[in-house]
């Protein structure tokens, strides 16, 4: 009884675990690596989880490993360890754990025995393709200035019965929506053309089957099948960055793909010009059709996502809280979700009314975390003001030194503290450049570490900037 118990309680913890693990990981990686974890059993100090495959095992050990022990930590303080568990496929995993975990030693499984991994290599793209998200539609995109030309470029390729553009290139920061935009393509086309065979899944997934085709010695059956598809879409591509031979077979899968007039979407985190790592000739194929950006939300589209999620769930939420929420949590969308989830369960469960006094506390620590960030326009205005200048210089083409060098200085912290790119921080600054970005954080490196003053009087703009 007590054991039964105690394995309900695992099953709570393990639920919410994979709850955070999802908001905290986004939603392509937790639908390409996290999902088909499953909970084993706990053993002392260590709780066991198993993953079909050991290629499985060794991504969500070396990518999530920390941030699962993180997790299941916050559950249980005692929990010393978690261990990834490669089993065969899923009914084996469900049959074979009690077995498998009679031994005190977690069983990983030999990545050279290919029918442990699966039975046969995947014969069909309902055997690849990821599954769509059922929230993530076109009614359910909220549309503002930050991301009207993606949501247009989105909505053409769906309804389109020729190709529009090719390929369409979404990308922005994370939890921006890219995600939806292609789970919302891929319902629309489904919808309207169910006889179209649309194959949407991460660039990982893309290397996976790749690799998984070589390991077969596959690769006509994997080209075939990649090649057979009316769309073709790759979410995060910037995952194959720097690796070569999935590059080149993702190039020669997307020139047949648009030499025989099938469309491609792609998303990244960055446009084709900025993903690193990536082959001159792929960068620039990448950037044929239409690129497409999705900025950062302002804080319209911010209050306009939040109503349409209370409409959705349905309770009672003051307007000052709702533009509290709005205007406090802008790092993006995925977090600002996940701040009303809490701010919802935390009324429900306790019965108390949503009020700003209560939201703020029990969204403490993610204010705190969002008041932290800093934009490069308040980085302008603070160096500007530091050394008494306007801050309209911080855009001008004044090259006085008075003027050049605190820009410089601005343009430097702007790398450290945000997540901007050398072009994205090049724009903002009158449309520089991204080289001289680069040669104005070379340049302030170096001042700094020769002259102490000018070090010193850097690390205070730094300090008061991140409060
Ligand atoms: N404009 C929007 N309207 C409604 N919901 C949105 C909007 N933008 C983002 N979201 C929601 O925010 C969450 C995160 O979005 P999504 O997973 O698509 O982001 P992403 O850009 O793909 O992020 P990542 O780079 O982490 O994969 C999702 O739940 C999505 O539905």
């Amino acid at each position: 009884m007590a054991e039964l118990a105690d394995r309900d309680g695992l099953a709570a913890q393990w639920a919410r675990v994979k709850t955070r693990l999802r908001s905290e990981c986004g939603e392509t990686a937790y639908r390409g690596w996290l999902k088909s974890l499953t909970l084993a059993r706990r053993d002392g100090q260590v709780v066991y989880l198993a993953i079909p495959s050991k290629f499985e095992r060794d991504r969500v050990v070396t990518q999530y490993g920390d941030r699962l022990r993180g997790l299941w930590q916050g559950e249980d303080p005692a929990i010393a360890a978690v261990e990834v568990v490669a089993a065969a496929r899923q009914e084996a995993v469900a049959r074979a754990v009690p077995d498998v975990f009679e031994d005190d030693e977690p069983v990983a499984e030999p990545l050279s025995t290919p029918e442990l991994v699966s039975a046969e290599p995947p014969s069909d793209l309902n055997a690849i393709s990821a599954s769509l998200d059922a929230r993530f539609t076109f009614e359910n995109f909220v549309v503002g200035k930050p991301n009207e030309l993606a949501f247009a470029a989105a909505r053409r390729v769906a309804e389109s019965e020729t190709v529009p553009f090719n390929p369409l290139f979404l990308y922005g920061g994370v939890g921006l929506g890219k995600t939806h935009l292609m789970h919302a393509i891929a319902w629309e086309i489904r919808r309207n053309h169910p006889q179209r065979r649309v194959l949407y899944l991460s660039a990982e997934k893309f290397m996976y089957q790749f690799i998984r085709a070589l390991r077969y010695r596959d690769t006509v059956a994997f080209k075939d099948l990649f090649r057979s598809v009316d769309v073709l879409m790759i979410d995060d591509v910037q995952f194959i960055s720097g690796k070569d031979s999935t590059q080149e077979e993702f190039f020669h899968t997307f020139n047949a793909l648009v030499d025989n007039n099938r469309q491609v979407v792609i998303s990244a985190d960055k446009s084709p010009t900025n993903l690193d790592g990536l082959e001159e000739r792929l960068r620039s194929r990448l950037g044929w059709g239409l690129v497409a950006d999705i900025h950062p939300t302002d804080y319209e589209l911010r209050l306009g996502i939040l109503q349409s999620k209370v409409e959705r769930v349905d309770v009672d939420i003051p307007p000052k809280v709702m533009e509290f929420l709005s205007h406090k949590i802008s790092s993006n969308v995925r977090e600002l979700e996940g701040a009303l989830n809490r701010v919802v369960a935390h009324s429900t469960l306790v019965g108390r009314a949503i009020t700003l006094e209560m939201v703020q506390e029990v969204l403490s620590d993610l204010l705190k975390a969002n008041d932290r960030r800093v934009t490069i326009e308040e980085i302008q205005r603070q160096v500007a003001s530091h050394y008494n200048m306007r801050i309209s210089d911080m855009y001008s083409a004044r090259r006085a030194r008075a003027i050049a060098r605190p820009r410089q200085i601005a343009m430097y912290l702007s790398k450290h503290l945000t997540q901007r790119s050398l072009p994205e921080i090049g724009r903002k600054f009158g449309g520089r450049d991204h080289t001289t970005v680069m040669h104005a954080v070379k340049k302030v490196d170096e001042l700094r570490s020769t002259d102490r003053h000018f070090d010193a009087d850097v690390d205070l703009l730094r300090r008061m900037l991140e409060g």
